[in-house]
């Protein structure tokens, strides 16, 4: 579905030349949620503008079901971190989560039931004629969500989009995401530089290393499709495989060696 392919990116101007990334390789299946887990700077940011054809490789490509990316390829919805900058102050709720569709070319009527449909989702039903500044953090969060949603893709790239909310906002929005990923088959992938949320989301973790970045390791998490966070986040697996990711994020901190780019099989139970 997801093809990365020796993508590397070099920033250059002002001067200044910095490696970003130097040479990453993975695969995403149609449906898979795999998270992208790695030090702060390592690049994930300027990986998931790669991917979603936002920024122009320096080397390699992306391919999307077999088409080369070269610009945010349609199926694709971004949600960010700064959810504070992605939604318009001066729009109200329903409004926000209705740009995209006009921009695609839908209806009135098929647009008010994806607006609908996505805000029930993400339990903010009753937000619709609020303006976001009137909403919590975590609300505007899901809006930012249910925006994504409504643009019916079959992609949703994510960079670090919890990382500005409180703990608990947190795991309820990591539930909502888990919950949508099984219900809408969409494929996600989730960036994020928190072990714990990446070994607890994922079906799959990414490794990197540090900058230039390549992939340290990729990692099958065997956990139970259902999740919890009380029952999950304590259980003896959990705990080997957040123990297992640290290691090698420490690994790739120390600049210790990366293995090649294929799946690992998780640490022994
Ligand atoms: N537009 C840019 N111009 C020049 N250098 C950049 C630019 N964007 C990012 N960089 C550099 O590329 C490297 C990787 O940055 P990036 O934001 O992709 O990392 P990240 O892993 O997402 O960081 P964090 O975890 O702190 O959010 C950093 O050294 C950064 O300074």
């Amino acid at each position: 579905m997801l093809d990365v392919r020796g993508l590397r990116k070099v920033y250059e101007g002002s001067g200044r030349r910095t490696e970003a990334v130097r040479d990453l390789t993975f695969t995403v299946g149609a449906g898979e949620l795999v998270c992208l887990v790695g030090p702060s700077g390592c690049g994930k940011t300027t990986l998931l503008k790669c991917v979603g054809g936002l920024l122009a490789p320096t080397a390699g490509e992306v391919t999307l079901a077999g088409r080369k990316v070269d610009g945010p390829p349609p199926g694709t919805a971004f949600v960010f971190q700064e959810y504070g900058r992605s939604l318009f102050p001066w729009m109200r709720v329903g409004a926000n989560v209705e740009l995209p569709l006009k921009q695609k070319g839908l209806g009135t009527s098929r647009r008010r039931e994806l607006v609908a449909d996505a805000l029930e989702s993400v339990g903010l039903a009753d937000a619709a004629g609020a303006y976001p500044w009137q909403l919590s953090g975590g609300m505007q969060q899901r809006v930012a969500i249910a925006r994504a949603l409504a643009y019916e893709p079959d992609v949703l790239l994510m960079d670090e989009p919890f990382a500005a909310v409180d703990a608990q906002t947190r795991a309820d929005l990591e539930d909502l995401v888990r919950g949508l990923w099984r219900e809408r088959g969409i494929t996600v992938l989730f960036v994020t530089h928190d072990i714990d949320e990446a070994v607890y989301l994922g079906e799959r973790v990414i490794v990197l290393s540090s900058s230039p970045t390549v992939v340290q390791e990729q990692l099958e998490v065997d956990l139970p499709l259902e999740r919890d966070q009380l029952s999950t986040r304590v259980a003896p697996r959990f705990a080997e495989l957040r123990t297992h990711v640290y290691e090698r994020i420490q690994a790739a901190k120390r600049g210790a060696a990366t293995r090649p780019a294929g799946t690992d099989a998780p640490p022994p139970r």
